[in-house]
């Protein structure tokens, strides 16, 4: 569609869905089309305070050329002299970390179909020489139909590939109120080259892929330790373990142990993670599962 442009005066703003790291999230409707959205608020100063203005700008000709059913979806932006207004897809459910918390882990059938989403938003990702650096269940929004995943936050690959470790925690994604989340506080997902600073390519997110795989079956990440040095030495090591379990099944290991693999290029690639048997097995092809 052509760029339009839009204004505040396009939209009824609605409840306010939570508070992200530069600004609020509201829901909103745009008039005519009486279509649902979600309008992010970004304040300038906090923009410019952190010199992200060009990194913004980038991320959003990046996400609006996204289409991807499980990426969630840049519809365009405006901005007054003190805010940037994105408008986003609205995920009814909200964050997948919040299901994670009240239910304390996922059923095989969930994880299995969340991880094979988001395995297919990533190829896409990568397709299109994004990487995402930031994933983890508070960057994963869930919709109401087919509970599939939305990958909210995402970033341009050139940056990582010089090895250069932008700002991480953007704050595109929605500051969870949990404390041990903490954006960032949460270094239970960088792989072992991000913790190293080294430069790193495609193959971390098949790196957080094994640790999300592992939260969404334990409820809780692989090398959670008491502190961040703690746990940077069990990243660096791999130091993890299988909490004795009877609702994780072998196969479920089996995927998370080739992808928890310290050398990158030794890692399960991710087109191939979809064809693992525990997928294949468990994983709801439409991308759906009832709770
Ligand atoms: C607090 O309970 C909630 C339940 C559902 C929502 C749904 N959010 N849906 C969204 N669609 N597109 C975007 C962007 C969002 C969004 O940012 N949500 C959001 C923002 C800040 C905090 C939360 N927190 C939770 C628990 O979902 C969600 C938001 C809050």
């Amino acid at each position: 569609p052509p760029q339009k442009q839009w204004s505040m005066q396009n939209f009824e703003v609605g409840r306010p869905l939570g508070k992200g790291k530069f600004g609020r999230v509201y829901l909103a409707r745009e008039k005519k089309s009486k279509y649902v959205v979600a309008l992010k608020v970004i304040f300038r100063q906090q923009i410019e305070k952190y010199n992200l203005l060009h990194q913004l700008r980038r991320e959003m000709e990046i996400q609006s050329n996204l289409n991807h059913p499980n990426v969630l979806r840049l519809f365009g932006w405006f901005g007054d002299d003190e805010r940037i207004f994105l408008i986003l897809e609205y995920a009814h459910r909200g964050e997948l970390y919040r299901l994670l918390r009240k239910t304390g882990h996922l059923t095989e059938k969930q994880a299995a179909t969340y991880i094979a989403s988001l395995s297919k938003a990533l190829v896409y990702c990568h397709e299109k020489h994004v990487i995402h650096r930031d994933i983890k269940p508070e960057n994963l929004l869930l919709d109401h139909e087919s509970y599939y995943i939305l990958l909210v936050v995402i970033v341009q690959t050139e940056d990582f590939l010089q090895g250069r470790l932008k700002v991480a925690d953007f704050g595109w994604s929605v500051q969870s109120r949990s404390k041990r989340h903490t954006m960032c506080g949460t270094l239970d997902y960088l792989a072992p080259e991000m913790v190293e600073n080294r430069g790193h390519d495609y193959a971390v997110d098949n790196w957080t892929m094994g640790v999300l795989c592992y939260e969404f079956l334990y409820g809780a990440p692989p090398f959670e330790a008491e502190t961040q040095s703690e746990t940077f030495k069990r990243i660096m090591k791999v130091d993890y373990s299988f909490p004795p379990t009877p609702h994780v099944s072998v196969e479920a290991k089996n995927l998370i142990r080739s992808l928890l693999v310290k050398d990158p290029s030794k890692r399960l690639p991710l087109p191939k993670i979809v064809q693992h048997p525990w997928i294949i097995k468990n994983a709801d092809p439409a991308g759906t599962c009832s709770e």
